[in-house]
């Protein structure tokens, strides 16, 4: 199951971007690409000037279609990672409305130290994730309350790790949501969540 189900509800009832450009996922996935190669080089003077430049340039493309953030492209899109560049991607393999497993590879961007990914970059997926899930399968909007993350082993980078989230229970407008990830069997994390159903009319 990937890419994801396209049920990304339409936030607070704002317009949703309908149009989304031939190659804009691929100009995602090359800019997650960047992070990773800006990450992991040591350039020269003359590399630094000349990644600055193209850089620079960058900016200026961009900036020629700066919009609100019920327009913008990025978060919104309907494939694995929401087309958001900052959170690391989780591939979903198969879900249910009480569980959902996939992947994730915390590429080199999210390098904490010694092959081991940052201690934030973390729970960034998980808000992420479980945010996603809790809304999912036609639940009503809910915001994460609390996170709770337990590093149990190193979780490395550049690896397919397995992730699994449970919708343990429901109570009034509380949702409690668990999750770990796993290198193969050893377990690296376990997390858990309790996301708000917002009141009617809050935003
Ligand atoms: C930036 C917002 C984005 C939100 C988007 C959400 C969904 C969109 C859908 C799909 C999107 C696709 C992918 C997902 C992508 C991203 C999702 C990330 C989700 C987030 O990243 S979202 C940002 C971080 N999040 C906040 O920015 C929350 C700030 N905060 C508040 O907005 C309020 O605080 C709120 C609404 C949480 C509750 O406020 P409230 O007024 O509605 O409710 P109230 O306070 O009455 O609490 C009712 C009962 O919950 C208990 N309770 C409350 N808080 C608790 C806590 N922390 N620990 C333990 N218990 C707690 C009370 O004790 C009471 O319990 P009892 O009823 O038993 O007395």
């Amino acid at each position: 199951m990937d890419p994801l189900p396209t049920h990304i509800p339409n936030w607070w009832d704002k317009p949703a971007p309908v149009t989304i450009p031939d190659g804009y996922a691929d100009f995602v996935e090359q800019f997650r690409t960047l992070q990773d190669a800006m990450t992991a080089a040591a350039p020269d003077a003359e590399q630094t000037r000349t990644a600055s430049r193209l850089v620079a340039e960058l900016i200026e493309v961009l900036k020629q279609s700066e919009t609100d953030e019920w327009s913008q492209l990025s978060g919104r899109l309907p494939v694995p990672g929401r087309g958001q560049t900052l959170i690391p991607v989780v591939h979903i393999n198969s879900e249910t409305e009480h569980e959902s497993r996939g992947t994730v590879r915390f590429g080199r961007q999210f390098l904490g130290g010694n092959g081991a990914a940052h201690g934030g970059a973390i729970p960034l997926m998980f808000d992420d994730a479980f945010g996603r899930f809790a809304n999912a399968h036609g639940r009503a909007i809910a915001r994460t309350a609390n996170l709770h993350i337990d590093y149990r082993s190193v979780t490395p980078i550049d690896t397919d790790l397995t992730v699994t989230l449970r919708f343990d229970r429901e109570e009034g407008r509380k949702r409690y949501v668990t999750g770990e990830i796993r290198d193969g069997d050893r377990l690296c994390v376990e997390a858990s969540g309790l996301f708000i159903v917002l009141k009617p009319g809050a935003a």
